[in-house]
């Protein structure tokens, strides 16, 4: 089934979830700009749902160092550094993000300033989000070089996979 989008990555969430057969009670939502996440790692979030975590994200922690910088005083002037979090408690997130449904549900029900993931969603309500291990082919497709990245994945699947 193909819903049309809305003019926000909430709204068109929310059209997906109010077109869904009430028979599906673990909805995932993805990124279609994560093209080549592996299947394992999708199982891996439905098998957390399925267990009862209300919300569940694959994620990674990340290699660089994170600074929390407050917006510079005029365009292209450098940013003042606030804080350095400590890297060993981030996490960099990835999709599919899932959910029991009535979570989800009630999430965007309730929620609804802006947000740039579902799970955030949830923890507004107060819920739990865990996170399972992400993977490193399930990057975004975004920008020319993660063109380039697309290719070397596809081209190392095809070799050793077939396809
Ligand atoms: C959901 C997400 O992929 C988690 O990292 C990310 O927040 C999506 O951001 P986008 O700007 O909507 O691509």
């Amino acid at each position: 089934m193909v819903v049309p989008g809305g003019a926000s990555r909430q709204e068109s969430v929310r059209l997906g979830l109010d077109a869904l057969p009430p028979e599906y009670d673990v909805v995932l939502v993805h990124d279609a700009a994560r093209p080549l996440v592996p299947v394992d790692t999708v199982d891996a979030v439905i098998e957390a749902v399925r267990d009862g975590a209300p919300a569940v994200v694959p994620a990674l922690p990340p290699s660089d160092t994170v600074k929390e910088v407050t917006p510079a005083a005029a365009p292209g002037a450098p940013e003042p550094v606030v804080a350095t979090p400590d890297r060993s408690r981030l996490r960099a997130v990835q999709t599919p993000q899932g959910f029991d449904r009535q979570v989800l549900a009630r999430a965007h029900a309730e929620v609804t300033e802006n947000v740039t993931d579902d799970a955030s969603m949830v923890e507004q309500l107060g819920l739990t989000v865990v996170v399972v291990p992400g993977h490193e082919e399930a990057f975004k497709v975004t920008r020319p070089l993660d063109l380039v990245l697309a290719e070397a994945v596809l081209a190392r699947r095809r070799l050793n996979d077939g396809f």
